[in-house]
């Protein structure tokens, strides 16, 4: 299994500091920035789009940045979210019409690719296109909103993921989102996540660098396929 990514949502950060809080998180140990993109449509909220991730660059922020596309279509934007600085792409694959195409387009614009699977969708696709997906990442809510609470039947999804991924020669990414935090973080690692994604808990907290160590020494006492141990 890979390194522990922790990718802050800056759908919980204060979006009149999002330059400054976006720092602060980096540099109290956080790996990548998670970038959370509704539609109103897709899903029933509207974030931000290409020229906040723009911006973001702009400001200076060189690590990853990780764009979780709730937006349906998916295939106009992606382009302008290269353009704009994103490293890496998901998308949910009800929200294309060609699942393969939209993986070959992410790629052909120079990011890495992610599918998205909600907590009620079964992952039945992603074994026909494997071998073009560098991330997976489970909803552990239904999305649209951050602040919500762990579904518990992620744990036995985020199993059945990991053997995939582990029958696959290629190095691909388990990520979780929604309701993470320190109080479960051990559980969905145990259960095979390599990378979480955490808003309210991170950006809820006043101290960021105590809430990510802790996060990573929780995740740190996990022993990959023991949960609850
Ligand atoms: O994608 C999302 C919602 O659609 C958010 O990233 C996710 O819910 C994280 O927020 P929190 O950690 O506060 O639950």
């Amino acid at each position: 299994m890979q390194d522990l990514v922790i990718a802050p949502s800056i759908l919980a950060a204060d979006f009149a500091r999002l330059g400054d809080e976006v720092d602060q998180v980096l540099a109290a140990g956080a790996d990548w920035v998670h970038f959370d993109v509704m539609d109103n449509h897709y899903v029933p909220n509207l974030s931000f789009g290409p020229v906040i991730c723009q911006a973001l660059r702009r400001h200076g922020v060189t690590a990853p940045i990780d764009v979780h596309l709730m937006i349906r279509p998916v295939d106009r934007i992606i382009p302008d979210f290269a353009a704009a600085g994103a490293s890496l792409i998901s998308f949910h694959p009800e929200a294309s019409d060609h699942v393969d195409r939209t993986l070959q387009l992410i790629q052909e614009q120079g990011c890495q690719t992610g599918l998205v699977f909600n907590p009620a969708t079964p992952l039945d696709c992603l074994r026909y296109v494997l071998d073009k997906v560098d991330l997976v990442l489970l909803m552990s809510v239904n999305p649209g909103f951050g602040g919500q609470t762990f579904i518990p039947g992620t744990l036995a999804k985020l199993e059945e993921a990991r053997a995939l991924i582990d029958a696959h020669p290629r190095d691909i990414r388990l990520e979780v989102d929604g309701g993470v935090g320190p109080g479960n973080i051990a559980d969905i690692v145990a259960a095979g996540a390599d990378t979480v994604v955490a808003g309210s808990a991170i950006f809820g907290q006043p101290d960021y660098v105590a809430v990510i160590e802790q996060m990573r020494s929780r995740a740190a006492s996990a022993t990959p396929g023991r949960r609850g141990a």
